[in-house]
Parts: C-alpha cells; sequence; structure tokens
C-alpha cells in the first residue's frame, strides 16, 4: 500500500530561524491523524507545504505519490486553511460553485456538488446568504465545506473546530467520523479530546522537530495504562501500596486527585481488582477508573 504523504527529511527556515527540522513521516490510506504541537511549532507551514502553498528547503514531501503542489494533486488534495475567508461580495452558494469549476467541473456538476457540500455541514438553507449574513460557527462550517468539494481523497483541515461551539463541534467531528472511510484526514488542533476522538495516528511538533515516538495507534498504546480519579489526594502510605501492587510498572500522578497506572500487559486485565481492594481497606473514595491515558497526559509525558 502506498503512502498517501511521505516526507522524508523535510527541513524549512524563515530567513535564519529554522521552522522546520528533519521532518520523516508517513501517512498511509485510512489513517485520521492528529497534529500536534505548541504555537509556533510549525503546523500551519508544514499544511502550507503539503498544500503546495510554501516550497521545502530541502527534504522530499510526496503527496499521493506525487511531489508536493503538483497539478496532478487537482481535487484529490484538499485543504481548511487556519483563517479560511469568504469574499463578501458572492453569496456562499456562487463561491463554493467558483470552487468546484476552478477544479474542472461542469456548471451543473458544481452546483450539485455545492448543494451535496453545504447539506454536509446543515447549510443547505443558507447557500444564497453571503458571509457577512452568516454566524461564525457557520462561516466555519462552510469553510469545511469548501473542503470537501470533489470529493478528495485527502483532506487537510487546520483548526476546524476552532471557535465552535460545544454542539457545532461535535456535528463536526461526527462528520469527520463519517467520511473517514471514504478519505483521509490530517487535522491539526489544539482540542486533545477531540484529536483523541477522531484520530488513530499522532504526529507532535515541537520547535520545529517531529517527536516519532508518538506515531502509534492510540486504542493499541493505551491498552496499558489505567487513569483513576480520586475524591482526595493519595497519602504517601496509599501511593507506596498503589506502587507495589502486581503488575505495576509506572505510576505517576498528573494532577492532585488523578493517577495514571502503566501496567505489565500480561497482568493487565485482573488490577483493576486488586485496585480497588487496596483502595477499599485505606477507606480511600474513587471517582472513576478508566482504561488508557489520555493525550494529554502521553504528551505531558514526552515534553
Ligand atoms: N511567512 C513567515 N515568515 C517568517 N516567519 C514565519 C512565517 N510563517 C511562520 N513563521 C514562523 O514560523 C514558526 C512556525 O509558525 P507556524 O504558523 O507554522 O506555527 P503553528 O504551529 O501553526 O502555530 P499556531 O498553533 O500558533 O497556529 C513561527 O515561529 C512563526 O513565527
Amino acid at each position: 500500500m502506498s503512502a498517501l504523504i511521505r516526507c522524508t527529511n523535510l527541513n524549512k527556515k524563515f530567513g535564519r530561524k529554522v521552522v522546520l527540522h528533519q521532518l520523516s513521516f508517513e501517512l498511509m490510506p485510512g489513517d485520521t491523524a492528529a497534529l500536534i504541537g505548541p504555537n509556533g511549532a510549525g503546523k500551519t507551514t508544514l499544511f502550507s507545504i503539503l498544500c503546495g502553498y510554501l516550497r521545502a528547503d530541502s527534504g522530499i514531501v510526496n503527496v499521493l505519490g506525487q511531489p508536493a503542489g503538483s497539478k496532478a494533486l487537482f481535487g484529490k488534495l484538499s485543504a481548511l486553511p487556519q483563517d479560511a475567508q469568504f469574499d463578501p461580495s458572492f453569496t456562499i452558494a456562487e463561491q463554493l460553485q467558483f470552487y468546484g469549476r476552478l477544479q474542472g467541473l461542469t456548471a451543473k456538476a458544481a452546483a450539485s456538488e455545492m448543494a451535496r457540500v453545504l447539506s454536509l455541514v446543515d447549510l443547505a438553507g443558507e447557500a444564497k446568504q453571503k458571509a457577512a449574513a452568516l454566524s461564525h460557527g457557520m462561516r466555519k462550517r462552510a469553510a469545511i465545506a469548501q473542503a470537501f468539494i470533489g470529493k478528495p481523497q485527502l483532506v487537510l483541515l487546520d483548526e476546524p473546530t476552532a471557535g465552535l461551539d460545544p454542539a457545532n463541534a461535535l456535528a463536526i467531528r461526527k462528520l469527520i467520523s463519517s467520511l473517514s472511510g471514504e478519505m483521509s484526514f490530517l487535522i491539526s488542533s489544539h482540542n486533545i479530546f477531540e484529536l483523541e476522538q477522531l484520530c488513530n495516528k499522532v504526529l507532535f511538533l515541537d520547535k520545529g522537530v517531529l517527536h516519532s515516538n508518538v506515531h502509534s495507534n492510540l486504542a493499541l498504546d493505551n491498552a496499558q495504562y489505567l487513569t483513576l480519579q480520586l475524591e482526595q489526594e493519595a497519602d504517601q502510605q496509599l501511593l507506596q501500596q498503589l506502587q507495589q501492587l502486581p503488575g505495576v510498572q509506572t505510576l505517576t500522578q498528573p494532577q492532585k486527585k488523578q493517577l495514571v497506572f502503566s501496567l505489565h500487559s500480561a497482568q493487565a486485565t485482573s488490577f483493576d481488582i486488586l485496585l480497588l481492594q487496596c483502595l477499599a481497606s485505606h477507606g480511600c473514595h474513587y471517582r472513576s477508573l478508566t482504561k488508557g491515558q489520555t493525550l494529554e497526559q502521553k504528551l505531558f509525558d514526552i515534553a
């Protein structure tokens, strides 16, 4: 199976400033991948290079088997830029149809594609509106609709739910999830919860360097973690006993009332009973016990 994105030793500087350093990664068909990193990490720059808006200084950047920016990618790769804007003079329908025409669709096909993508984001009733008449959330959904024109194979979404209220953000997550069988996604977001829901692969960029040890299937990686949320902070004696329970590899305390256990896989299945017995013998109450660790905890461990 050939990779949708293959980057090898990608480097990019702005002036003297190194923004991306020796990036190498692959995205395979069917992947929904998260691009995470603090402000200024280089995420938008990487998106811009993948789309062909910017050139890498060195390295190989292939998208769908073509060099990034190649005309052959027209209609196969699409992107939602971070600050996507609509022209205030035209209706949303006119602009989406125009984008369809730019992809080579006939006027009729562009009109039906416009209607299809607007109904995907629940904006069919707003087709005749201009951007100024839409709320911020509606404009964002219209911009996302634009990224789906022509059923591209690969969609890059830069902060798709930034600024959306929880209900709209959930609707967009459901949409991405429902389309993930038909197309692959690379999603940049600061909402780690969102990425955890949607993505099976994580690219963690920090100061232009990719932390390759987070390239993993989250579900598999999570199998040997348990997160315990306590009613009160654990005392030293309890922590020691928990640490000594059979199967415990490491015990970390990301927050005062939260403990994360990493377990030896062979003993992971029966561990919860031992743990609850230990808590009960200490008269310690817990609020929740969940399988896995959050992506936030994982990134906290790496940073
Ligand atoms: N056109 C440019 N000229 C000079 N420097 C730039 C340019 N674009 C980006 N940079 C710098 O490159 C670095 C990476 O910026 P980039 O926008 O890619 O980060 P980001 O991870 O997308 O950040 P954010 O999460 O804030 O959107 C920053 O230090 C930024 O100042």
